[in-house]
């Protein structure tokens, strides 16, 4: 069980997080939210490579604000931050391996059959005496997402972790991810709608520092409910619609003249949450 409450982070004048809470369990919880909406400093914070300047973090019971739980609590937790660097010279083998070291695997054998533990796990097995620089850019996410399920943690905390992959290198990672979140509680932030709407049982939608909305991906949605529309001619009153396959015009807002209703989907409930909807 982890529990955020009320946390608080300020960068000059910019407040990044505006008394935040957000309580998680295990399963998956997508945030989805603007650019500058909070979400990286939220996972930072909550991965302990950020600290907040007020509110609290408790995660498994552990306090990452006393030195001894934050150590005890990294030992738990699993992060892929939005802009893994890798070392290009490293193989794959190696970099997992390096970052094994630094999570204190320190008996060889064993760390060795952990790190090709966790390459078969996002099928990178064949490519693990290749050189980083190497490997394309969805092979790199994976070997980010690898180094993040060392020591099988409780908490799986990724940023983006689906960015810059091509559908088939995101399928997999959805399936991955997903199969992840039946036993552990794995957040993820991203701008992927689709993404959210596949995968994630649970939603929050973070603007300025503070979520606006936590639900399902379906209630999400449902936000849209009536805002949705097909006409067979291009809406004059808005000018956010396009063109279907069909042939009609497709229209999220107010209802244009003989248009009907239809479903909406998790991108239509954010926009319109956020009030970006013609
Ligand atoms: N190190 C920093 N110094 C100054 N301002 C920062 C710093 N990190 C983040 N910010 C600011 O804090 C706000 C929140 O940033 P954050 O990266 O958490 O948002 P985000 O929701 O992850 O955005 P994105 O979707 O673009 O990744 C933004 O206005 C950002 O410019």
């Amino acid at each position: 069980m982890i529990q955020i409450r009320q946390l608080t982070k300020t960068y000059g004048a910019k407040r990044a997080l505006d008394g935040f809470d957000l309580s998680l369990t295990t399963g998956v919880t997508g945030l989805l939210g603007p650019n500058g909406a909070g979400k990286t400093t939220l996972l930072r914070c909550l991965a302990t490579t950020l600290a907040p300047d007020a509110g609290t973090v408790n995660a498994f019971g552990l306090d990452p604000a006393d030195r001894a739980q934050r150590t005890a609590l990294r030992r738990r937790l699993g992060y892929l931050p939005q802009n893994p660097g890798a070392y290009p010279h490293f193989t794959a083998f190696d970099l997992v391996d390096y970052v094994a070291i630094l999570k204190e695997l320190t008996d060889r054998e064993h760390r060795h059959a952990e790190v090709r533990r966790v390459l078969a796990e996002v099928n990178l097995t064949q490519q693990a005496r290749t050189k980083v620089r190497k490997l394309s850019g969805g092979m790199r996410q994976r070997l980010a997402l690898a180094q993040a399920l060392l020591g099988e943690p409780d908490l799986l905390i990724l940023d983006e972790p689906t960015v810059g992959l091509d559908p088939e290198q995101r399928m997999i990672f959805r399936a991955l991810i997903s199969r992840l979140g039946e036993s552990r509680t794995v957040v993820l932030s991203t701008h992927q709608t689709e993404d959210v709407a596949a995968l994630c049982e649970r939603v929050v939608v973070m603007r300025a520092g503070r979520a606006v909305f936590d639900g399902t991906p379906g209630g999400l949605a449902a936000v849209a409910d009536g805002r949705v529309w097909l006409s067979q001619a291009a809406p004059a009153t808005s000018t956010l619609f396009w063109r279907t396959a069909d042939g009609r015009y497709r229209t999220l807002g107010e209802r244009p003249a003989a248009a009907e209703a239809t479903a909406p989907g998790v991108e239509d409930g954010y926009l319109t949450l956020l009030g970006e909807a013609a």
